[in-house]
């Protein structure tokens, strides 16, 4: 007897992909098939070209036009395949920090928080602050920034809009090698502790290893 289908697929955090074909115009991109838990990185490299920014495209909900999918994508027990890009609750990390350069650390932050109340918010923002080392710059100009310290920004203004699961876009490419292992160290711990379900897409053999999930390679 078949199982009945169902729009809950687990409860527990859980980003799954179930089924995925991929296509730009008629040729196959690639296919998918994974359950990856919360605080855990699955890790996708391959080559320029294998689709891994269509991966992360279908997942955010933004499928450029010429590409179409088939199969589902359950995020935390719920069907998000058609659900849009601003409700599904997926963070994004990128290899540029992408600030808005007229706003101060604390205003960036606070841009992609839940409402709430103001003094709570910013309580919020500055223990948020402390825990990554920047204590004290919720006031500073984001362009004053060195580096990693920008990028340690992005990260909590990702981490702070409260997303259910997180995708990282050669998120450390941009860093030096020492800053890169400490920024990295940082995005997993807090990936870990907040139990975010993870896909990290990177080219570093580096990044791949220090994530310890599963690793995808892309042909
Ligand atoms: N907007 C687009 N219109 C048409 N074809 C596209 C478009 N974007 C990507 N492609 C093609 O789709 C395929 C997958 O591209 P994609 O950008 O997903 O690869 P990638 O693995 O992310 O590559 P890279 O490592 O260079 O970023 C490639 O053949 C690419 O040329």
């Amino acid at each position: 007897m078949q199982t009945p289908s169902t729009e809950i697929k687990e409860e527990s955090p859980a980003l799954i992909i179930d089924e995925l074909v991929l296509h730009r115009q008629q040729h196959e991109l690639l296919s998918l098939n994974e359950t990856i838990k919360g605080g855990d990185i699955l890790t996708i490299m391959g080559p320029s070209g294998s689709g891994k920014s269509t991966l992360l495209n279908w997942l955010t909900g933004m499928l450029p036009k010429g590409f179409s999918a088939t199969g589902k994508l359950y995020l935390n027990g719920q069907h998000i395949t058609d659900t849009a890009s601003h409700l599904r609750r997926i963070g994004l990390l990128y290899q540029d920090p992408l600030l808005f350069p007229h706003l101060t650390v604390a205003g960036n932050i606070s841009f992609a928080m839940p409402a709430g109340p103001k003094a709570q918010r910013q309580a919020d923002i500055s223990q948020a602050l402390a825990q990554v080392g920047l204590g004290g710059l919720e006031q500073r100009n984001v362009q004053s920034l060195s580096g990693g310290q920008q990028a340690r920004v992005a990260l909590l203004r990702v981490l702070m809009s409260q997303p259910k699961a997180i995708l990282l876009d050669e998120p450390f490419s941009k860093l030096d090698s020492q800053l890169r292992q400490e920024t990295r160290q940082l995005v997993f711990d807090q990936i870990r502790q907040y139990k975010l379900p993870a896909i990290m897409v990177t080219h570093d053999q580096t990044d791949a290893d220090a994530a310890q999930g599963k690793v995808i390679q892309l042909t």
